[in-house]
């Protein structure tokens, strides 16, 4: 019951599958909350507001210091449900889950407060920076601030690169103009660090003005420098641009004719049928040690692996699924519970088909629905299905045992 209860809550707080509204409200309200820190923290800047709704501010505060401190102690609690560290003891997997980026970010948006409790002052400002901390937790809800960091993360060799070079012409330009005008303007040029002041400021096209050349040489130098910068600088954001869009791509694939021409099922289908079952399919990315789905959970839908590895977990045997094969159709066709707990072993990308279209596709369809009953059979083994042609209650008993045993 225990463990029920800690999946449930792991589930809305960590892993909302698509459809469950439980885990879309928590996301939404926790976000609207950040937006509401965030909004409040700058307006208490704004004088005319910072004294008068000190009050108010204070309450938001306040309820904030409460809601996230829960949801820190719950997403800590269910630590040990996240598909990396489920192999792991309890309290080894909420350790390893504190030195998660979004878990110390969670902890530092309420660390403030407590402090503000600790030291008894009133004066919000004080922790003003502390408590911007809290507008990273809206990357938690954003799963494009989360493929930005991805793309950032993945390209930092060419960004440290990039990052070297324009240093690099930074110092060269900043030495240059040294030489040239340290004489003619002593208080501008008159080192290196302080002619590096003008070499960003011309590099980034700001251009503030407030310092310039007046030698010929120093403005020649200038020129270059100023038709470098834009060079300069498309290239770090060039890189970061293609892996953004490279990220998102992947995240929200879509289901191209070649990807369903290649799961066998399909193979024999022409191009026409094909292009109908692409309309009934749904893309789906999974991270590698995702649950796709538990034994003993109500069935929606069946899955086509268009690549990657699926670890299938019954209660007595394991198997492994990888490109081109199916799954979840047993629940899906026999209106019973999931028989297995199914895992990714890799990054995923399923080919999701709902209940209602699978039986369009088999009726439509004569041939593919032979094989996948056919496979079911195969899977199953007639002696298990009762003639009512539902699994048996012992199965299920079991599938349900299983979903209920794992380390609680
Ligand atoms: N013996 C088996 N071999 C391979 N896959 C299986 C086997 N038994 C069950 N499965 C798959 O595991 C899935 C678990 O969810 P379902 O019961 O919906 O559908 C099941 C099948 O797709």
């Amino acid at each position: 019951m225990a463990g029920r209860t800690k999946q449930r809550v792991f589930e809305i707080l960590e892993e909302g599958a698509a459809g469950d509204s439980a885990s879309h409200f928590v996301d939404r309200m926790l976000a609207l909350l950040v937006i509401l820190n965030v909004g409040s923290v700058v307006l208490e800047t704004v004088p005319a507001y910072g004294e008068r709704y000190r009050q108010a501010f204070l309450v938001i505060e306040l309820v904030s210091l409460f809601v996230f401190t829960v949801e820190y102690v719950l997403r800590l609690w269910t630590a040990d449900q996240h598909g990396a560290l489920r192999h792991l003891p309890s309290w080894l997997a909420r350790l390893r889950y504190m030195a998660y980026p979004a878990a110390i970010v969670d902890l530092l948006a309420i660390l403030p407060l407590y402090a503000l409790l600790f030291f008894e002052t009133t004066d919000l400002r004080a922790l003003l920076l502390f408590r911007l901390v809290r507008f990273l937790k809206l990357a938690r809800f954003s799963p494009g601030l989360a493929s930005l960091g991805n793309a950032v993360i993945s390209e930092r060799r060419a960004l440290v690169g990039s990052l070297i070079i324009i240093m690099g012409v930074v110092l060269t330009s900043a030495t240059v103009l040294y030489i040239a005008e340290r004489t003619i303007q002593p208080e501008a040029f008159g080192s290196i660090p302080a002619a590096m002041w003008w070499a960003i400021a011309t590099l980034t096209t700001v251009g503030y003005g407030d310092v310039v050349p007046v030698t010929t040489f120093g403005k020649v130098v200038a020129g270059i420098v100023m038709l470098t910068g834009y060079a300069m600088f498309a290239l770090p954001i060039g890189i970061v641009a293609t892996a953004f869009a490279r990220e998102i791509h992947q995240r929200d694939f879509v289901v191209t004719w070649g990807m369903v021409a290649r799961v066998p099922l399909f193979a024999s289908m022409s191009a026409a049928e094909i292009a109908e079952v692409m309309k009934l399919l749904r893309a789906q990315r999974v991270e590698k040690g995702a649950i796709i789905s538990r034994a003993g959970e109500d069935a929606h839908s069946m899955y086509f692996i268009a690549s990657g590895r699926v670890r299938v977990e019954l209660p007595n045997q394991t198997f492994e699924l990888s490109d081109g094969a199916f799954f979840g159709e047993i629940a899906v066709l026999k209106r019973t519970a999931r028989s297995a707990h199914m895992t990714a072993l890799s990054i995923c990308n399923l080919l999701a088909l709902d209940a209602a279209d699978l039986h369009v596709l088999m009726d439509r369809n004569p041939t593919i629905g032979a094989h996948i009953r056919k496979v079911v059979r195969e899977r199953i083994g007639e002696e298990i299905v009762t003639p009512g042609g539902d699994l048996t209650e012992e199965e299920i008993r079991a599938a349900r045992k299983a979903s209920d045993d794992p380390d609680d």
